[in-house]
C-alpha cells in the first residue's frame, strides 16, 4: 500500500478517461469469445491463486470508479428475448435481450465477483458482477454456494465491454438486480440445449447434518449471505426442518435483512402452535424479539422476550439482559443517554454503538430554494447546547474494520479520490436495500444532485415491512445503483468519533488531502490515534442529518460516537429558524466556495459577507498564510515569528470587521500555547500573562464574548454572575463559529491551568465554570463525560 497519492491519482484519471473514451467510440460488433480451454484455464488458476493469497494474507489495492454511467435493466425477464454471445453488440446495453448461461469455474472475488460462463452455444466469457451483496472481498470458498458451478443464470439486458486488446470482451453487471437465478423447472430453460456437456457441480451435502455443517460453518466464519443460501437449498430438500429456518432467520439478522429474518422466525413461531417443543419456540420467539430490538420496536421485543422466558425457563438471564437492554432504549429515545459509556465504547476498535435514535424539536420542511427542496427547522425555540437529533448510520465504515483487499475509487462525480471506506459504504447501501426492499424510498427519498429529478418534499417516507418468506437471491427492486452513487456523493459524511479532550488545531487546515471526504470537516481524534489512512478517511451514510443545509456560518454541529451521530445546538435557535451546519471549513469565502461547488452551493452567511468585505485580495493572502500554518510548530520558529505571522494574518482583515475571525482564532492559539511552552522553561510569568492574553483573544475570534480580561486584582467587578458564582464569559454565543465551538473548552481549559500555574484559585474556578459551559455547547453529555474526555489535563492540574 506504498503507492505515492499522486500516482495513484494519475492511475485513476486514466481509468476515468479510458471509461470516457470507451463511450465515445459507442456501440461495435463483439469481439470472437475467446478460447473455450483457455479460458477456463485461466479462471481456475486465478480461483486457486486467489484463494492462495488470502490464505497467505497478501491483499491488492484495486482501482475503480464510481459515479459512472452504470445503467440497469427496468425490464421484467420475461419480456426480454433470449440473446448469445456471438450475436451482441459491444459497448452497448443490449436492450431488450437477456443472456442465458452457465457457470463453469468457481467464482473468485477482484473488485467484483468473478464467473467464467458458457452460453448454451458453449461460447465462454467472464462475468464481472459488482456490488454483490454479501459477497465484497469473500473467500472464494463462500462465493461457491452462492454461484455454485452449474448454476444457471439470466443476465437482463448486459453490457459487453472490449478489453483492451480488443480481442477479447467481458461482460459488466453493475446492479445486482440484473442477475436472476434460473430454477431448473424455469419456463425460459424450456427448449434450450446446451451444446457442451454440464460442467461438474460441486457436491451437494447428502444428509440432514452435512447441510447443518455446512451451512453453520458458513455462518460461524461470518459468511451470512452463504450460510441464507444454503439454508435456502437445505429447507428445498427438507421443507418442515424448523431448525436450517431458525438459523437462515439469523443468517439474515446478522446482515440486517430484517424483515426477511423476522417472517423466518414468525413461520417457526407459527408453525409451533402445530406441536413443536416449547424449546424450539421460545428460541424462534428470541429471534423475533432479535429482529423487533434491531426494528427499534421495543415494546413488542420485550414481549417477544417474555414469551420465550415463559416457554423457556433456563434461558431467563439471557431474555432478562435483552430486556434491559430495551428498556435503555427506550430511555433513550426520548434523548437520557448514558454518555459516558458510549464514549468509553466508541473508542474500542472495530466498535458499533447500541443506542437508539432521538428525534428532537425538529422538522423536515419544503424549501424549494434548496437543492433537493428540503431543509430542517426548529419546532420551538432552542438553547445553545441543547440536543437536536442522535442519528444511526444507515451505512458506515471505519478503517479499523477493514481486513484484506483495498479498493480506491475515482469519483466522476467530483473528480476526487475516494478511499475504501467510500465504497464499502456504498456496497453495505445496496446490499440493505437488497434485503431490506422497504427502505429503498428511505435512500431513494435523498438528494442525488442536479442531473436527477427532485426527491419528494417531505422525508421520511413511511417504511412498511414486508413479511413475506423470502429467498436470498432472488431481487425484488431494480436497483440502479449509479443513483445511489450520486446520493453517496452528496450526502455522504466523514464521520468524526469524539476524542479526548485535546484537539490538535493545526491539524484543523481542512485542505483536501487525498481522498478528501464529503462534508469535510477537520479531525477530532485521539492524541494517541495513529494517522489515519490517507487513502481511506472513514464514511457513512445519515438518513436525517442528510436534510441539513448548508451554511458557513452554522448554528449546528455534529460529532459521532463511530456510526452514531449527534447533533446540538450551538447558537440559540427561534422556533421556525432553519438548522444549518458548515459541510466544508476554509480560511476565507475563497476557499470555502470553491469546496462548496461540488454541492452547487453559493453561500452568503455572515462570514463570507465579512471575507467579501474584506476583499478577494485579502482573502487570497489569508489562504496562502494559513497554508503554511503548521510550521508555527517547528522548534525555530521564535516567538517574534508567531506574533508577526499573527500580523500578517490579522491584516487581511478589513479594519471595520468586529472581533469574530476564525482564522485568527487558530493563531492565537498557537501563540499561547508558544507562550506557555516559554513560561514553563523559563519560569518567567510574564509569558503566562501573555498565554492567557491569547487565549482570551482566540475565543473572542471565534465569536464568545469575554466579559472579564482581568488576569489580578480582586473578581466580579466585570465578570457576570451565574447563581452566586463568577462567569468570566457571557452565556450569549449567538457569534459562536462552529470550528470554534469545537476548540473553545479546550482553550478555556488552557486559561484553567495557567490561573492554577499562577495560583489564582478564583479565576481558575470562574475559567473551570466557563470551560464546562463551552464543553456542553459543543458535547453536552454531562459532568461523567466531561471528567473522563479532560481527565488527563484536570489531573495534570489537581
Ligand atoms: C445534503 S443535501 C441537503 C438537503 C437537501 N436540501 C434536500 O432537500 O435533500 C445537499 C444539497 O442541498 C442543497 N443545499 C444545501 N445547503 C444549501 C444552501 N445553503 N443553499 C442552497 N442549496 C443548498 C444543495 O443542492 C446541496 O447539494
Amino acid at each position: 500500500m506504498s503507492i505515492p497519492v499522486n500516482s495513484l491519482k494519475l492511475r485513476l484519471q486514466d481509468l476515468q478517461h479510458k471509461m470516457e473514451r470507451e463511450r465515445e467510440l459507442g456501440p461495435s460488433l463483439a469481439p470472437p469469445p475467446a478460447c473455450r480451454t483457455t479460458l477456463i484455464e485461466q479462471s481456475n488458476y486465478s480461483y486457486t491463486s486467489c484463494e492462495g493469497e488470502h490464505s497467505w494474507g497478501l491483499f491488492s489495492l484495486y482501482v475503480d470508479l464510481m459515479g459512472h454511467e452504470q445503467r440497469f435493466s427496468c425490464t421484467p425477464l420475461a419480456q426480454l428475448r433470449p440473446m448469445a454471445f456471438q450475436t451482441m453488440q459491444a459497448r452497448e446495453h443490449n436492450k431488450g435481450y437477456y443472456l442465458l448461461c452457465r457457470v463453469v469455474t468457481p467464482p473468485y472475488w477482484s473488485i467484483g465477483t468473478i464467473l467464467c460462463v458458457e452460453d448454451p452455444a458453449g461460447d465462454v466469457r467472464n462475468i464481472t458482477i459488482y456490488n454483490y451483496p454479501g459477497t465484497r472481498r469473500t473467500q472464494s470458498h463462500a462465493l461457491e454456494a452462492i454461484f455454485p458451478v452449474g448454476s444457471v443464470l439470466a443476465i437482463r439486458e448486459p453490457l459487453l465491454i472490449p478489453l483492451e486488446s480488443d480481442t477479447s470482451a467481458q461482460i459488466y453487471v453493475y446492479s445486482p438486480s440484473d442477475i436472476v437465478f434460473v430454477r431448473p423447472d424455469d419456463r425460459i430453460l424450456a427448449g434450450v440445449t446446451w451444446r457442451c456437456p454440464a460442467p461438474t457441480p460441486a457436491a451437494t451435502p447428502a444428509t440432514h447434518d452435512k447441510w447443518h455443517e455446512l451451512g453453520d460453518g458458513y455462518f460461524n466464519a461470518g459468511h451470512f449471505l452463504a450460510s441464507a443460501v444454503t439454508y435456502t437449498r437445505a429447507l428445498e430438500f427438507y421443507p418442515n426442518e424448523l431448525y436450517f429456518q431458525l438459523q437462515r432467520g439469523r443468517a439474515y439478522l446478522a446482515m440486517e435483512y430484517l424483515s426477511a429474518a423476522l417472517a423466518d422466525a414468525t413461520a417457526v413461531i407459527g408453525a409451533c402452535r402445530e406441536g413443536v417443543s416449547d424449546r424450539t419456540r421460545s428460541t424462534a420467539l428470541y429471534l423475533a424479539a432479535r429482529v423487533e430490538y434491531a426494528l427499534s420496536h421495543y415494546d413488542t421485543a420485550i414481549l417477544r422476550l417474555k414469551e420465550a422466558a415463559r416457554l423457556s425457563p433456563g434461558l431467563t438471564d439471557e431474555y432478562t439482559i435483552w430486556e434491559g437492554r430495551c428498556r435503555d432504549r427506550i430511555r433513550e429515545t426520548r434523548g437520557d443517554y448514558d454518555w459516558d459509556v458510549m464514549f468509553e465504547n466508541a473508542q474500542l476498535p472495530g466498535a458499533r454503538i447500541d443506542v437508539a435514535e432521538f428525534v428532537g424539536p425538529m422538522e423536515v420542511q419544503s424549501m424549494p430554494h434548496r437543492g433537493g427542496g428540503r431543509g430542517v427547522i426548529a419546532t420551538r425555540s432552542i438553547k445553545a447546547g441543547e440536543l437536536i437529533l442522535v442519528s444511526r448510520a444507515f451505512a458506515a465504515s471505519f478503517p479499523d474494520e477493514l481486513y484484506g483487499d483495498r479498493v480506491v475509487s475515482q469519483n466522476c462525480i467530483t473528480g476526487q479520490m475516494e478511499g475504501t471506506c467510500s465504497s464499502e459504504v456504498l456496497s453495505q447501501v445496496i446490499s440493505k436495500i437488497f434485503g431490506r426492499p422497504e427502505l429503498a424510498p428511505l435512500v431513494f427519498g435523498l438528494y442525488a444532485g442536479p442531473s436527477y429529478p427532485d426527491p419528494p418534499h417531505t422525508y421520511p417516507p413511511p417504511v412498511v415491512i414486508n413479511h413475506d418468506l423470502r429467498n436470498p437471491l432472488v431481487q425484488e427492486l431494480d436497483l440502479d445503483t449509479q443513483r445511489i452513487d450520486h446520493i453517496f456523493t452528496f450526502n455522504a459524511f466523514a464521520p468524526e468519533t469524539l476524542g479526548w479532550g485535546w484537539v490538535d488545531l493545526l491539524d484543523a487546515s481542512g485542505h483536501d488531502s487525498a481522498g478528501s471526504p464529503s462534508k469535510d470537516i477537520f479531525r477530532f481524534d485521539d492524541l494517541d490515534a495513529s494517522e489515519p489512512d490517507i487513502y481511506n478517511p472513514p464514511s457513512a451514510l445519515f438518513l436525517l442529518p442528510s436534510l441539513f443545509n448548508h451554511s458557513c456560518d452554522g448554528n449546528t454541529t455534529w460529532y459521532n460516537f463511530r456510526d452514531i451521530m449527534v447533533m446540538r445546538a450551538i447558537k440559540p435557535i427561534r422556533k421556525g429558524e432553519e438548522f444549518t451546519l458548515p459541510y466544508v471549513q476554509g480560511s476565507s469565502t475563497l476557499s470555502r466556495h470553491e469546496r462548496l461547488k461540488r454541492y452547487c452551493i453559493t453561500c452568503d452567511c455572515s462570514l463570507c459577507s465579512a471575507d467579501r468585505e474584506d476583499g478577494e485580495e485579502a482573502c487570497r493572502l489569508r489562504e496562502q498564510l494559513l497554508e503554511s500554518l503548521s510550521s508555527l510548530r517547528s522548534p525555530e520558529t521564535s516567538l517574534a515569528n508567531i506574533r508577526s505571522f499573527l500580523c500578517y494574518v490579522e491584516g487581511t482583515h478589513n479594519a471595520l470587521r468586529g472581533p469574530v475571525r476564525p482564522a485568527s482564532g487558530r493563531i492565537r492559539y498557537e501563540l499561547a500555547i508558544a507562550y506557555e511552552v516559554r513560561a514553563r522553561e523559563s519560569a518567567d510569568s510574564s509569558f503566562r500573562i501573555q498565554a492567557i492574553d491569547a487565549c482570551m483573544a482566540a475565543l473572542e475570534a471565534y465569536g464568545i464574548v469575554v466579559l472579564d480580561k482581568s488576569m489580578w486584582g480582586p473578581i466580579g467587578s466585570v465578570g457576570s454572575m451565574d447563581g452566586d458564582e463568577y462567569l468570566p464569559i457571557s452565556t450569549e454565543t449567538r457569534n459562536l463559529v462552529v470550528e470554534g465551538a469545537k476548540y473553545c473548552a479546550q482553550i478555556s481549559l488552557s486559561i484553567v491551568s495557567a490561573f492554577v500555574f499562577m495560583g489564582d484559585v478564583p479565576r481558575a474556578r470562574g475559567w473551570a465554570r466557563a470551560t464546562r459551559i463551552l464543553d456542553s455547547i459543543f458535547v453536552g453529555c454531562g459532568n461523567a463525560l466531561f471528567k473522563s474526555r479532560h481527565k488527563a489535563i484536570t489531573d495534570n492540574l489537581i
